[in-house]
């Protein structure tokens, strides 16, 4: 078969128990070469345990795995070779200085990972501060040194649990970008985050979990056409008058939420909506958005409803990724 083709990842049925918790209820999971696939799902949806089993570093109870089209025998002493990165926040002595961190990694990793250190520096952008203590880096400096450390393994798939998490806006932008340059270059990305504007900036595909199983499984453009109209919160000088402005303006669904009014409409049907609040001598007082379609969706996918039991959901994966 032709390597170049063939999934990074190809997961089937994967299951871990801890004691009475299914922490990953029979989840399968296929990422294609070069692409940048995000898990996303709010705290306990079993990401990070997902995660552990790829890397090889929990045996999962049932289910098999083969990463870069080997399973986990198969690739015997060579541990996972070509498969980088870290689960929970990456670890280093903060005694020493980024560089030599790096390099008592290289060291233990041997072969040519020595010889990588410089540029790995370079491509997180750490070059200059790499003679400084790691204890006195910031969270996003400790962040780009994980992915530093991983990039001396060359890897063509690099797994990254919640990358940009801890990190303020500015570190956040560069963690993006610093992925989405690695993916650009080639490498296969699999991340995981609770961020839908992240994986919507960055990733080609998404597996949203719950509960330990998948509520989705496919590519953001998928995910986008299932996405709900987006909602938005509106005060206006007379609530009454404008919900029966809604009745008749096309579009429009708008309900009384609170103190303000709950709309949620296309952007189209909303200028020609706050148009008639105008005409109809209706003054609009504030309008924000209060959830983008995609957040609208994740919430409906990943929140609990009040009468549901509580067995993980069902983890058949909706659409296969390249
Ligand atoms: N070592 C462990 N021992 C016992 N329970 C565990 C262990 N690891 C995970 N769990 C449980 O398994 C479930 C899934 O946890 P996991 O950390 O995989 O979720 P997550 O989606 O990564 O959450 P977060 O976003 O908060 O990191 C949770 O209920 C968690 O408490």
């Amino acid at each position: 078969m032709d390597q170049s083709f063939s999934p990074a990842i190809e997961a089937l049925g994967l299951t871990k128990r801890f004691e009475e918790t299914v922490a990953v209820a029979g989840v399968g999971l296929v990422v294609g070469p070069g692409r940048v696939h995000g898990m996303l799902g709010p705290n306990g949806a079993g990401k990070t345990t997902l995660l552990t089993m790829l890397m090889g570093l929990v045996r999962p109870d049932a289910g098999t795995i083969r990463i870069l089209g080997r399973t986990r025998d198969e690739f015997g002493a060579c541990m996972l070779d070509g498969v980088a990165g870290f689960v929970e926040s990456p670890r280093f002595y903060p005694y020493l200085s980024g560089r030599r961190n790096l390099a008592l990694l290289a060291e233990l990793d041997g072969g040519a990972a020595a010889s990588r250190i410089d540029e790995a520096l370079d491509l997180v952008d750490l070059r200059e501060q790499a003679g400084a203590k790691v204890g006195g880096y910031s969270v996003g400096m400790r962040q780009r040194l994980g992915i530093a450390a991983a990039l001396l393994r060359d890897p063509r798939l690099l797994i990254l649990d919640e990358p940009a998490s801890g990190l303020d806006p500015a570190g956040m932008r560069d963690m993006r970008a610093l992925v989405a340059r690695l993916a650009h270059d080639g490498t296969t990305v699999l991340l995981s985050s609770h961020d839908m504007a992240e994986v919507e900036e960055l990733c080609d595909n998404v597996t949203i979990m719950r509960r330990g199983g998948v509520v989705f499984d496919g590519s953001m453009g998928t995910l986008r056409q299932r996405a709900p109209d987006p909602a938005f919160r509106l005060a206006t000088s007379d609530d009454e008058r404008a919900l029966e402005v809604a009745r008749d303006a096309p579009g429009i669904a708008a309900a009384v939420a609170g103190d303000e009014l709950l709309v949620h409409a296309q952007r189209d049907n909303l200028d020609g909506y706050v148009i008639a609040l105008g005409r109809a001598d209706v003054a609009v007082r504030r309008l924000d958005l209060e959830s983008s379609p995609l957040e609208a969706l994740f919430f409906a996918l990943t929140e609990d409803e009040p009468e549901e039991s509580a067995e993980p959901a069902a983890s058949v994966p909706q659409e296969a990724t390249r």
